[in-house]
């Protein structure tokens, strides 16, 4: 699909969205349609998105902060230095096929204006005849988008890159999506940069004897309404919880609406596993290997557990808060590594919208000694171009 759009261009583009998606009507949302999303949507919806994109700024500018600007003087009169500096393009996919993610839309492009990119283009997937919902228009709006798409799949992701429909080309892609989507991104990747691969969604629990087996039993629930390929793991030490969670699955998945419920059921029998260990640290050393996305603690001792866990794409400390959210309205970001990739990477934040690069400069006084050791170890190499101008700059420059 990705080489034939863009070999085909726009054209094939909104090809593929009229056969995948049924989309006749124009790609990019005009600002008179976006100002009817803003005025048609109710007030609560309203307050809601701008409650979870407060957190979500809130959280993404404090991380923004963390990152400052350096410079050292490696000798005296050399300088050298490292600075942050934004990409010049983003392109943020809000997934749209099963459910509606307003939440991915905040994640992705509040992150990306808070790491300070130039253009940010926003898009999802048409939800019927109509395109995008309000509320997605909203919270797309809201957060800091400069372009909406409405468009879903590989020809969105096609159509970011390769700057289509007057968009500025994304120098990074950024959010979940589907197998499609995720493919796609990690075929451009090089030509572009991207958050991550992002798999199905995974969680793990872990929990000792203090906790509620209902409680984790509804959170085990919860997270597997995301579906068959959606595996949650509990791991604990107390084996009557283990064979309660067992037991209340089933008869709270019975409670959902039936296309949840089949969903949930479906990741229950499919994917899900208990596992019972010896003792905490036993219980720490399976979360690790899992290296879950979500990775969430009902337990005492939280604090040990903090101390302990080192891989997770976040985590969620004590049974007063919940996977859900993160997922939707407390500030830290919900992209994360899944299928066991928290082994090497963290989740979306502003860094995978900024590059941090180095500089340098120095006085000819300083950088005598550093030339004659270039010019010996050039020649050590065999590289005698590289050396020639390191022994330039043991004399004075002409002017
Ligand atoms: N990790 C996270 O942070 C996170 C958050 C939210 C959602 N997700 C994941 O995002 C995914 C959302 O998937 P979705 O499908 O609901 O929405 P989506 O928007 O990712 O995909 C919909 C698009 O898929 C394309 N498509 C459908 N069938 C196709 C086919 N046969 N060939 C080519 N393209 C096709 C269509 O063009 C459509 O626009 C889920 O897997 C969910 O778990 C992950
Ligand atoms: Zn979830």
């Amino acid at each position: 699909m990705l080489r034939e759009i863009e070999a085909g261009g726009e054209a094939t583009a909104l090809a593929f969205a009229r056969e995948l998606d049924g989309w006749h009507g124009e790609p990019l949302l005009t600002p008179a349609q976006i100002e009817a999303a803003v005025q048609r949507l109710d007030a609560q919806a309203k307050a809601d998105i701008r409650f979870a994109h407060a957190n979500i700024r809130r959280f993404a500018e404090a991380q923004r902060a963390t990152l400052t600007d350096m410079q050292i003087e490696m000798a005296p009169g050399f300088i050298a230095g490292q600075r942050s500096i934004p990409v010049n393009a983003a392109g943020c996919y809000a997934p749209g096929g099963r459910f509606s993610h307003i939440a991915s839309a905040l994640m992705t492009v509040t992150t990306a204006r808070a790491a300070g990119v130039g253009q940010i283009t926003a898009c999802s997937p048409p939800r019927g005849a109509g395109g995008l919902s309000d509320e997605m228009v909203f919270a797309m709006h809201l957060a800091g988008a400069d372009r909406i798409l409405c468009m879903g799949g590989v020809q969105a992701i096609a159509s970011l890159a390769f700057g289509f429909f007057g968009l500025p080309a994304a120098d990074v892609l950024a959010g979940p999506g589907n197998a499609y989507v995720a493919e796609a991104k990690r075929q451009l990747f090089g030509r572009v940069g991207i958050d991550m691969v992002a798999g199905p969604t995974d969680s793990l629990i872990i929990a000792d004897s203090s906790a509620d087996a209902e409680t984790v039993a509804w959170d085990m629930v919860g997270q597997m309404e995301h579906g068959a390929d959606s595996p949650v793991w509990l791991v604990t030490d107390d084996a009557a919880l283990a064979e309660a969670v067992l037991a209340g699955v089933p008869r709270l998945i019975a409670t959902l609406p039936e296309a949840n419920a089949a969903s949930a059921r479906a990741a229950w029998d499919g994917m899900a596993e208990v596992t019972l260990c010896d003792n905490r640290e036993a219980m720490a050393a399976v979360a690790d290997r899992y290296a879950p996305e979500h990775l969430h603690v009902q337990a005492r001792d939280l604090d040990w557990w903090l101390g302990r866990l080192t891989a997770y794409g976040s985590l969620f400390l004590g049974a007063e808060t919940t996977v859900a959210f993160g997922d939707k309205a407390s500030g830290p970001n919900h992209v994360l590594p899944t299928s066991g990739a928290a082994r090497y990477t963290g989740g979306l934040s502003v860094l995978k919208f900024l590059k941090t690069v180095t500089w340098q400069r120095t006085t000819a006084e300083a950088a005598r000694p550093v030339a004659e050791v270039t010019a010996r170890i050039s020649r050590l190499e065999g590289m005698e171009g590289h050396a020639r101008t390191a022994d330039l700059r043991l004399r004075p420059l002409p002017r």
